[in-house]
């Protein structure tokens, strides 16, 4: 089998692949592709940036391209369509959205049997999934931890219609033989979900060896994190292919856990002078005088309260969001029949 083989090209009708590669990593502007030669750094050609017309269709981590190898360096001239895309709508004022990886065959969405579990927060992830094309598979994990399974299975019966769910655990090895006939030689797959679920501890479990820092040995602490590797593509030992991106990690702010990214926020916010403080212009607001005292920075806020409308938004059914959207242009329901009524009644006049 060629390095391409390995890293998923399937073969057809003797394709010579001479100027193929995959994209295994990224780096800004830089980009790491493997090719039958070896793995070499490669930049995308003027060309091609010239060519592309917004930053979903720039190279990603997962990508097949076509590249001409210069001396020292890859150009890339060409990405191949995709199967499939996982994108992160920016959370910035430029809103175009990333992409965080391309032609993964299957999605593993990871959530914890034990505090981390919540039906709305899968379906929040399968929505996310179902968008980029590739299949998901629901994973719970922490198995060990749970004495109420059949009860949590229940609770997902109707969010997972017709989705794979497995109980697992790396405790106890519970169902992880069967996650492993989920990951197919030459077959691109990921890990998403919240923090601390266990992803790292099943990623391990099936290289068979402690290639990813878990939460136990690395802390509490998540700074610096990938700075020093760029193993944003694994082979498992059977073959099977894992992206883990710094990228696939964020993922789980699109889907609720702002607090959690947000923690520096959050806790000041315990010394508001109101509970139900927004941090915009309520009186003794703490998060406000921490800015004000250059502790925390502004520009965090911003992003805080964007996250945190889109999370609310998306958590929301359809007449719910009606509502919160009257709420927020007229105070109240209430108070949008008061001005409808005044509007009429000038109109009348
Ligand atoms: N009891 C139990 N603990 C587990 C299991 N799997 C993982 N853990 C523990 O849960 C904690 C978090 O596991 P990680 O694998 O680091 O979680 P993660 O999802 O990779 O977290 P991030 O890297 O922050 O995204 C660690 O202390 C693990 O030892 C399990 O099946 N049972
Ligand atoms: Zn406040």
């Amino acid at each position: 089998m060629n390095n391409l083989e390995k890293y998923g090209l399937i073969k057809e009708n003797n394709q010579t692949n001479q100027n193929l590669g995959r994209v295994i990593a990224q780096h800004r502007d830089l980009y790491q592709v493997v090719t039958n030669e070896g793995v070499l750094e490669a930049k995308v050609s003027g060309k091609l940036r010239y060519q592309l017309e917004s930053p979903i269709e720039f190279p990603a981590v997962g990508d097949w391209v076509e590249l001409e190898t210069k001396i020292d360096i890859g150009v890339i001239q060409k990405v191949l369509p995709r199967k499939s895309v996982l994108v992160r709508e920016s959370s910035g004022s430029s809103s175009k959205g990333q992409v965080i990886a391309s032609n993964i065959e299957t999605i593993f969405i990871c959530m914890s049997l034990n505090h981390n579990f919540n039906p709305r927060r899968v379906e929040r992830f399968l929505t996310i999934v179902w968008d980029s094309g590739a299949t998901p598979v629901v994973v719970l994990t922490k198995s060990d931890q749970c004495d109420d399974v059949e009860e949590k299975l229940q609770a997902l019966e109707d969010v997972c219609f017709g989705i794979k769910v497995i109980v697992c655990s790396v405790i106890d090895e519970t169902g992880l033989a069967e996650l492993q006939t989920l990951i197919q030689p030459q077959q691109t797959v990921a890990f998403v979900g919240s923090s601390g679920v266990g992803k790292s501890s099943l990623i391990n479990h099936f290289l068979g060896q402690d290639l990813l820092e878990t939460k136990q040995i690395r802390g509490s602490d998540d700074k610096g994190r990938h700075t020093t590797t760029s193993r944003e593509m694994l082979i498992l030992p059977n073959g099977g292919i894992v992206i883990d991106t710094p990228g696939m990690r964020e993922l789980q702010i699109l889907t609720g856990d702002v607090s959690k990214t947000f923690e520096d926020i959050t806790e000041l916010a315990k010394d508001c002078k109101f509970r139900d403080c927004t941090h915009q212009n309520e009186p003794g607001c703490a998060v406000k005088k921490a800015i004000d005292e250059g502790f925390l920075d502004a520009d965090r806020l911003t992003s805080y309260l964007k996250l945190q409308r889109e999370v609310s938004y998306s958590q929301l059914n359809s007449r719910q969001l009606e509502n919160q959207k009257i709420n927020q242009i007229f105070g109240s329901k209430k108070a949008m029949k008061q001005s409808r009524k005044h509007m009429q009644q000038i109109k009348r006049r």
